[in-house]
């Protein structure tokens, strides 16, 4: 992602973490401006514990961004915006003295039931906030999800299923002689029907997936003609060639955004009246 501005005015800048079951994603916002965004592995309690000492932005940044340093001018810590669906990493976090997190009652999604995960509920709110109201999310992460909401942001529902990756991890792990197929870039379509293990087991999960896929998209749009949709998550590019490949059709009105939990919590703290982080 291209800088837009060097971000030289302290009182603007803030970090958001999304913290999913696999990975730490993170974004440098400066006011509603996206700066830079990248993804780290879970960090170990002591380097969370490090990085609350650090004294500048600078320091902060050198130990979560992987590029290493890219900042000009010595700045001092910013607020630190959470979103997570990990408790025990979200407790973790609030030893940085600039934490907010971010709760499902700040979300002003209607409909919403108690226990629905913070980045289906700030992903969908981001994109329709963006694109517009009907709105599907598809988020292709640990889980796979489907969250949707109606022309009055109002939650209509949705699904979760185990991921790509998680498919092939449960397979493994969890039978007596199936092997762990590893998430390549397999670079086209498995074939259909296999005559071995590995590609009986990329065959099942891969067409399965991409039908499911299809089957949600086609209920959506039979509920919401002009509804749209949206596609996020760690497999969202693999999954993308692939439903390409099988089902152009449908493939060609997802747009295609990774940052929409960003976008939503941006949209939040940000607010109606331009307030601002502080
Ligand atoms: N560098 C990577 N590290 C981990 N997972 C990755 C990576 N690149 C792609 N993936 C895929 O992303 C999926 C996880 O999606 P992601 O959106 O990062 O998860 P979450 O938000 O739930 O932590 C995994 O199934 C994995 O196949
Ligand atoms: C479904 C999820 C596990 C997805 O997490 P992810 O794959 O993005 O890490 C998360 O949104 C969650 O814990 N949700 C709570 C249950 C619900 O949304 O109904
Ligand atoms: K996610």
């Amino acid at each position: 992602m291209k800088p837009h501005k060097h971000p030289e005015h302290t009182d603007n800048i803030w970090l958001a973490l999304e913290i999913g079951n696999s990975r730490l994603h993170w974004a440098l916002f400066i006011d509603e401006t996206l700066y830079s965004a990248w993804d780290t592995d879970h960090l170990p309690e002591s380097v969370i514990q490090h990085l609350a000492e650090c004294q500048t932005l600078n320091d902060l940044l050198e130990n979560i961004f992987p590029q290493g340093e890219f900042l000009t001018n010595t700045l001092p810590l910013c607020p630190l915006l959470v979103a997570s669906v990990v408790p025990s990493q979200t407790a973790i976090w609030q030893i940085y003295p600039n934490t907010r997190v971010i709760t499902l009652d700040q979300v002003s999604l209607k409909g919403v039931y108690p226990t629905l995960g913070i980045d289906r509920a700030l992903a969908l709110w981001g994109a329709g906030k963006t694109w517009g109201f009907p709105m599907l999310v598809i988020d292709a992460g640990t889980a796979l999800t489907f969250t949707a909401a109606d022309a009055n942001e109002c939650l209509v529902g949705g699904a979760i299923l185990p991921g790509l990756g998680l498919q092939f991890a449960t397979l493994g792990q969890q039978t007596g002689q199936l092997p762990l197929v590893e998430m390549q870039n397999f670079p086209s379509l498995p074939a259909r029907f296999a005559l071995n293990t590995t590609e009986a087991i990329q065959s099942g999960v891969v067409y399965t997936i991409l039908a499911g896929i299809k089957d949600f998209i086609e209920a959506w749009l039979q509920l919401f003609a002009d509804g749209k949709i949206a596609i996020k998550g760690g497999d969202r590019t693999l999954l993308l060639n692939y439903l390409q490949a099988l089902y152009p059709e449908i493939t060609a009105p997802l747009i295609v955004e990774q940052n929409l939990i960003f976008w939503g919590i941006c949209k939040i703290i940000m607010g109606d009246s331009k307030e601002g982080i502080k």
